[in-house]
């Protein structure tokens, strides 16, 4: 067992041994022999990685948001094609792809534009469902920096529909939150539409 399990239990009090046992049990499960040297440290490797990929459930959108800056500006600040990867949490399969966030300041309050990607990836980095890691992208930003308005749009591709089930290699899940402004708005609305579109 690596160092960093001896003493990892987790909120629920389940214990890193029960983990890798539970992985164990899997393994044996499709047929294979955890015992065999290829095998041996999977189930370590395994749980690790699990607890890699839901590290969002630590951060805290409140603190990443908390820092802003004075701006004469009140036009529409994007952020486009931040590369996300989440976990499904039907399959617990990966889906990953770009998301677009946007927002239209208010008082002249101004973020900085790492924030936006680490937001992203504070929500992406837990057990998901696209239409709802987009809802809690803009929420998050309206929230807490309380903008005129936000946008976030999500393209991702589902390995849960690509490498297993109906296996659709190309096929993209596009979701939208728009609060605000944009959506009140068309006009707004449209400006960010045509910039996300655009190369
Ligand atoms: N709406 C939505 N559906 C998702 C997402 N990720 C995976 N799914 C879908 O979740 C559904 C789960 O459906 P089930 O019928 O319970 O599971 P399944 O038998 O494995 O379904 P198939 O994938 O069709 O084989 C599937 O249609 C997946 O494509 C997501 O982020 N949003
Ligand atoms: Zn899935």
């Amino acid at each position: 067992m690596s160092p960093f399990f001896k003493k990892a239990v987790s909120s629920n009090n389940v214990t890193a041994q029960e983990a890798t046992e539970a992985v164990r049990t899997l393994l044996r499960y499709i047929g294979e022999n955890p015992n065999r040297e290829g095998l041996i440290e999977t189930p370590d490797r395994y749980c690790r990685a699990l607890l890699e990929l839901t590290e969002g459930y630590s951060a805290k959108p409140e603190e990443i948001l908390s820092t802003t800056f004075e701006s004469q500006s009140d036009e529409m600040v994007l952020l486009k094609d931040i590369e996300f990867s989440s976990t499904c949490e039907h399959h617990l399969l990966s889906f990953s792809g770009k998301a677009h966030v946007a927002y239209i300041p208010s008082e002249g309050r101004i973020v900085g534009l790492s924030k936006l990607a680490r937001i992203v990836d504070t929500f992406s980095q837990r057990l998901q469902v696209q239409e709802r890691l987009t809802q809690q992208v803009a929420e998050a930003i309206q929230t807490h920096l309380k903008p005129q308005g936000v946008a976030v749009v999500f393209e991702g591709m589902h390995s849960c529909m690509c490498v297993r089930g109906v296996r659709k290699q190309s096929a993209k899940m596009v979701t939208s939150t728009m609060l605000g402004l944009f959506r009140e708005s068309p006009a707004s609305r449209n400006e960010f539409m045509s910039f996300i579109t655009r190369n």
